[in-house]
C-alpha cells in the first residue's frame, strides 16, 4: 500500500507573514489519516512555515537550481532548501516549462540535483489540450516523463498535471487520470523494476475537497497537486478528510 500525498502548491502566493498565519490556523484542526501532507511554498516563506508548521506536515520547495552553487542569479540550490528544513522540490511545472521554457534536460538536472542532496524531487509532466485533442496525450506524456528522468533514481514523486487542466476548473476524469498513472506506473517498472513499487503518482489540476476522493481512490493515483485550492486552511482540511 503506497501512502497518499497531498503536495499543497501555492505558487505565487503568500509572505512570510501570512504563511505563518495560514500555518498557525492549521495548527489543531488536521486530523490524523494515512495521508503525508506537504506544503510547497515560495522560497522565502520556508523558513517562517518551517517554525510555525504543525508536527508532520512537510515542507517542499516549487523549483531548485539545477546547479551546486556559484554565480546564478536569483537561484536557489537543493543544499539551501534542504538547510531550511524541505524534504521535496517541485520541478518540470507546466508553469516552469512555459513560462521559463525549462526543457525535460533541464528539469533532469534539477531533479538529480535534489536528489544529490537529499530532497525528493516532484517531476511533473502532462499534456496541452492540443495534445489532448488528438487522443495523443500518452505517448507525449511518456515522452516528457523518459527526458524528466535522465539520471535520476527512484527517490521520486511524478505529479501527472495536464495543463488544460490547471487552475481552468476543468478536472480530468478519475478515468483519464488513472489512464496516464497506469501508464507512467508501467514506465517506471520498465526504468527502475522493483524499485519503483513505492513511487507515488499524484494527479494534478483544479482538484478541491468535492472531487479528491474519487481522483485518488483509482489504483495508481496516490494523492494530488493542489494549487488553488491549497490556499484556504478549510479547503485543505476537506482535502485532507476527504483522503481518510
Ligand atoms: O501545482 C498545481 C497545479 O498546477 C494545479 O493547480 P490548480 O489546482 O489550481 O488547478
Amino acid at each position: 500500500m503506497i501512502q497518499n500525498l497531498l503536495a499543497l502548491n501555492w505558487k505565487m502566493n503568500k509572505t512570510p507573514a501570512e504563511a505563518r498565519a495560514w500555518a498557525e490556523e492549521l495548527r489543531g484542526k488536521l486530523t490524523a489519516n494515512d495521508t503525508e501532507l506537504a506544503v510547497m511554498a515560495p522560497a522565502v516563506a520556508l523558513a517562517s512555515l518551517a517554525a510555525h508548521l504543525p508536527p508532520g506536515v512537510a515542507l517542499g520547495a516549487q523549483d531548485v537550481s539545477a546547479h551546486e552553487s556559484g554565480a546564478y542569479t536569483g537561484e536557489t540550490s537543493a543544499a539551501m532548501l534542504v538547510d531550511v528544513g524541505a524534504k521535496y522540490a517541485v520541478v518540470g511545472h507546466s508553469e516552469r516549462r512555459e513560462y521559463h521554457h525549462e526543457s525535460d534536460a533541464d528539469v533532469a538536472a534539477k531533479a538529480r540535483q535534489a536528489q544529490a542532496n537529499g530532497l525528493v524531487p516532484i517531476v511533473c509532466v502532462g499534456e496541452g489540450l492540443d495534445v489532448r485533442e488528438k487522443g495523443e496525450q500518452v505517448a507525449y506524456t511518456l515522452g516528457q516523463l523518459e527526458g524528466s528522468l535522465v539520471g535520476v533514481g527512484p527517490e521520486v514523486v511524478i505529479a501527472y498535471e495536464p495543463v488544460w487542466a490547471i487552475g481552468t476548473g476543468k478536472t480530468a476524469t478519475a478515468d483519464d487520470a488513472e489512464e496516464l498513472a497506469a501508464a507512467i506506473r508501467d514506465a517506471l517498472i520498465e526504468r527502475y523494476g522493483s524499485d519503483a513499487d513505492g513511487i507515488r503518482i499524484l494527479y494534478g489540476g483544479s482538484v478541491k475537497p468535492d472531487n479528491i476522493a474519487t481522483l485518488c481512490a483509482r489504483p495508481n493515483v496516490n494523492g494530488a497537486l493542489v494549487g488553488g485550492a491549497s490556499l484556504k486552511v478549510p479547503d485543505v482540511i476537506g482535502m485532507n478528510d476527504a483522503l481518510k
